[in-house]
């Protein structure tokens, strides 16, 4: 199974965005956090950072939208070049067609789960979908604890993607580090948010490649 690493940018330096990002060319991708201080209590950036970062870096763009109404905001990012765009179901209106609005605008479409949403309601989703995002801390800052209470989540969201016979990936977001990554991908998550297990230390880069040695032995031995 093939893994990936994303290092979140909220742990990096923003005034020294496109060297921090520089340390990280072997991310799979950068994930951005856009907050609105309305969906989470907290702010952080828009479209126009995004334009610019795009223009810093070479890797493609994870972004994961903890805002109201994704479905007004979330297509300019895919329109903008973004690779992947996240929007919460527990924001958006119509779901599917925002699905499809992402996806017929050439990004990957992606749809977040707070820890305290459930995915069987919205099972019949998943064929629009390319990636799921479970949260494994409440969203909204990051340097927070890992809630290991949401691996049964990860585990029922991998067991539905597999019963739909769908290659979706399955990301976790929240407190993923050294400690926390291979019960992730145990519980079958392949993609790896990492904000400050990545840009709190001293070699960004070292810390992607050791994040991704872990899932991807941890994932080996179960082999999803
Ligand atoms: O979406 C969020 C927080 O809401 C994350 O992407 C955090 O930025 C992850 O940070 P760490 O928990 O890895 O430090």
């Amino acid at each position: 199974m093939t893994v990936q690493i994303n290092p979140s940018i909220l742990s990096a330096d923003f005034a020294r965005l496109a060297d921090e990002v520089a340390q990280v060319r072997n991310a799979d991708w950068l994930h951005v956090d856009v907050m609105d201080n309305h969906f989470v209590p907290n702010l952080t950036l828009g479209l126009p950072v995004v334009e610019s970062l795009m223009k810093a870096t070479d890797t493609p763009i994870d972004m994961h939208l903890m805002i109201e109404d994704p479905d007004r905001w979330a297509p300019a990012y895919a329109e903008a070049g973004a690779g992947s765009v996240t929007f919460h179901v527990e924001a958006a209106t119509a779901p599917i067609k925002l699905a499809r609005d992402l996806r017929a605008k050439g990004a990957r479409a992606s749809m977040a789960l707070r820890p305290a949403t459930p995915i069987e309601p919205y099972e019949d989703l998943l064929p629009e979908l390319d990636m799921l995002l479970v949260m494994t801390v409440e969203p909204g800052f990051g340097g927070q604890s890992f809630l290991d209470v949401m691996l049964p989540k990860i585990r029922r969201t991998r067991q539905l993607i597999a019963k739909h016979g769908l290659q979706m990936w399955l990301q976790v977001d929240g407190g993923v580090s050294a400690k926390t990554i291979e019960m992730c991908a145990e519980a079958g998550a392949d993609v790896f948010v990492a904000g400050s297990a990545v840009f709190d230390g001293t070699d960004p880069g070292a810390a992607v490649d050791r994040l991704r040695g872990l899932a991807a032995g941890a994932a080996a031995r179960c082999a999803h």
